[in-house]
């Protein structure tokens, strides 16, 4: 039978979860699963459900039930397949074990994505990407990155891209590009943010001498590594290691908290609250992977 995820969000207020939950039950949906939470601050209240569609009811008829469920709760609902795999492009600089990271789970169907392209100002990775029949873009960012920015709009434009992952790239994007890409592009960044924005936070923390090290995957806005935090973790380092041994212990936090954050996004699991997030658990059996041992 197959599976849907209902969002909702909206003014917080009595009955939302009771008028959902009578919504799923009225079309014979079972619900496997819930979550959600109100920010008492700003009165915002966000659900997430994972259904089962019981009746084969189908998604339209389904969004329609909880459309007319959702109005008089003035709540926007949306449902989702939750077997549909999110269309993403990938872009990249010089460093690529994010990006290996990245091919290889969504490879294996352990993240819910289909990369559709991969695109960097480098041509260091065009034989890896090609060797997996993906598709390769090397969109050089000389001195004219408008020029640029306009050839990788175009390609995500073509490819029906849903998500951009920077996975390491390291050319900071337009007001334009992010307003247009608003909460749908998600970056890695080499640092527990807010410490040590910009593009050499390795190099900031062994100057501080830091006991941890972290990364943090975060939604892109038009300020530097200010937009909303989806996911962050930390490692420990001492005062005996080098920069380069910070660099070396980063990438493993790197890709793991940029494939959470992955995970997160496209398994509808994360609300935009402002400048911050909400990001619901995963429900059972959603790091299944198609090809377990
Ligand atoms: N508009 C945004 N663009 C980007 C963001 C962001 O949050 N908002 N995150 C960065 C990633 N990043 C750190 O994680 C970062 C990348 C690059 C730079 C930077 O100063 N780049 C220089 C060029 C450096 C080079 O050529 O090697 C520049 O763009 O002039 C700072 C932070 C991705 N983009």
């Amino acid at each position: 039978m197959t599976q849907y995820v209902l969002t909702a969000e909206g003014p917080s207020g009595r009955g939302l979860v009771a008028g959902l939950a009578t919504a799923a039950a009225a079309q014979s949906c079972n619900i496997l699963d819930s979550a959600q939470f109100v920010d008492t601050e700003s009165n915002r209240f966000f659900l997430r459900m994972l259904l089962r569609d019981e009746a084969a009811v189908g998604p339209h008829n389904l969004s329609a039930a909880f459309d007319a469920a959702a109005a008089p709760l003035c709540l926007q609902a949306q449902v989702h397949d939750a077997a549909r795999k999110s269309r993403i492009a990938v872009m990249v600089s010089r460093f690529g074990h994010c990006l290996n990271d990245l091919l290889y789970r969504s490879r294996i169907g352990a993240l819910p994505v289909e990369i559709a392209c991969v695109i960097s100002n480098h041509d260091l990775y065009g034989d890896t990407v090609r060797e997996q029949g993906l598709a390769f873009h090397h969109i050089p960012v000389k001195d004219d990155k408008a020029a640029a920015e306009r050839r990788q709009m175009q390609v995500l434009r073509d490819c029906g891209i849903e998500l951009v992952v920077l996975a390491r790239y390291m050319q900071v994007l337009s007001a334009e590009m992010c307003h247009e890409m608003s909460g749908r592009i998600i970056n890695i960044h080499h640092s527990f943010l807010p410490s040590f924005k910009g593009a050499v936070p390795y190099q900031q923390a062994h100057e501080k001498g830091v006991k941890l090290i972290g990364a943090t995957a975060h939604y892109v806005t038009e300020d530097l590594d200010e937009g909303p935090i989806i996911e962050q973790d930390v490692v420990r380092v001492t005062h005996a290691q080098s920069m380069g041994d910070f660099v070396s212990l980063g990438r493993d936090v790197e890709a793991m908290v940029l494939a959470r954050a992955v995970h997160a996004h496209a398994t509808h699991r994360v609300f935009l609250n402002g400048q911050r997030t909400i990001v619901f658990p995963p429900s059972p059996g959603s790091f299944v992977s198609e090809r377990m041992g």
